[in-house]
């Protein structure tokens, strides 16, 4: 009987990196104080007996680190860990548990590389198993619960939290003392109540098998940073980030990406000088950022960032700029992506 039960259930592998998911603190009350990427991902598994009625979950740990310290490096050798994983046949979807930090920064970046229809899931948590009202086993529980159901199949990567099934693209850490956390400016895909998922939309953006990007080609990451942007801005960041050597700038502008007067030279050189300047912007529930419209781009021959925040601009500068340097193409990207 267990063994046909076994049959029956999809077979999910949880990819544990880190995070307060894996997090453990002094004491109950300690729901912000604690250290992130402590336990280990049988621990993890084991802390929910639950996910076996869900799967068939085995566990293996890619990684033990707090997710703002993840380098591209750690980026390819997961993307290349879940391609493996989801080619394998006896493998039906895909959990990546995460520090949240930098959570919608690797959601996006599988959402563009992995050429797959199988559910990837990445899940995080606000607090640390080891505090009152800890979310890590439910937001666990409804990761698996996603990743082994059939209608997650062809969404692109996602992200449980909260009970929402939010798009890895969209999706963006908003708060950083609420489970609340995770919103998505367009709103989440779904629910996950009791196991079960509900769906209300669809990602109208490319993504997995119909990305142009692929993991396996990608070689190393090329060097993109952000700039942030305020009143009384100077350009002694750009000038520096372009020295580092920089490919690529993701202006974290104002407003509508907008460039402050004192910066506009320097960015305008700086282009000239083959550097990609990208213009995101910083608003906290969504930037919009339209071409031409606080800013001439086609006279500088600039790229606009669209609606992805600049930490996500980064993400797709990156893979971007593994296939084209030409703007144009760069910008196309980002719209369709
Ligand atoms: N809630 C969290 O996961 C934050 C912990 C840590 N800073 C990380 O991102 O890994």
């Amino acid at each position: 009987k267990e063994a046909e039960t076994q049959q029956k259930l999809a077979n999910v592998v949880v990819l544990a990196t880190g995070g307060t998911i894996a997090g453990a603190g002094a004491s109950a009350a300690n729901s912000a104080t604690y250290q992130a990427a402590k336990v280990g991902i049988e621990q993890l598994i084991a802390a929910v007996p639950q996910l076996g009625q869900l799967a068939n979950v085995r566990g293996e740990q890619v990684m033990q680190i707090a997710s703002e310290s993840i380098t591209n490096d750690n980026l390819l050798q997961l993307g290349r860990r879940v391609a493996e994983l989801a080619d394998s046949k006896d493998v039906d979807g895909i959990v990546i548990t995460h520090g949240t930090d930098t959570l919608e920064e690797t959601a996006y970046f599988l959402n563009l590389v992995e050429k797959t229809d199988k559910p990837i899931i990445v899940v995080g948590s606000m607090r640390p198993g080891t505090a009152m009202s800890a979310d890590g086993m439910l937001n666990l529980y409804n990761a698996v619960a996603v990743a082994s159901s059939k209608d997650a199949r062809g969404k692109g990567v996602l992200v449980t939290m909260n009970d929402e099934i939010q798009s890895g693209r969209d999706v963006s850490k908003m708060i950083n003392i609420k489970t609340e956390a995770f919103k998505s400016a367009w709103g989440p895909l779904g629910m996950v109540v009791e196991g079960k998922s509900y769906w209300f939309r669809l990602p109208a953006k490319r993504h997995t098998m119909d990305s142009e990007f692929d993991i396996k080609t990608i070689e190393s990451l090329p060097d993109v940073e952000i700039a942030y942007s305020y009143g009384n801005v100077s350009d002694t960041a750009y000038k520096a980030l372009a020295q580092s050597g920089a490919k690529a700038i993701i202006h974290a502008g104002t407003g509508n990406g907008s460039v402050s007067s004192r910066v506009v030279p320097t960015l305008q050189a700086l282009r000239k000088d083959g550097v990609q300047i990208i213009r995101s912007s910083h608003v906290n529930a969504g930037g919009f950022v339209l071409r031409n419209a606080e800013q001439p781009d086609d006279k500088y021959d600039w790229v606009v960032a669209h609606d992805l925040n600049p930490q996500k601009a980064r993400i797709l500068a990156m893979v971007a700029l593994t296939k084209t340097n030409d703007s144009k193409e760069l910008q196309r990207m980002f719209w369709e992506y």
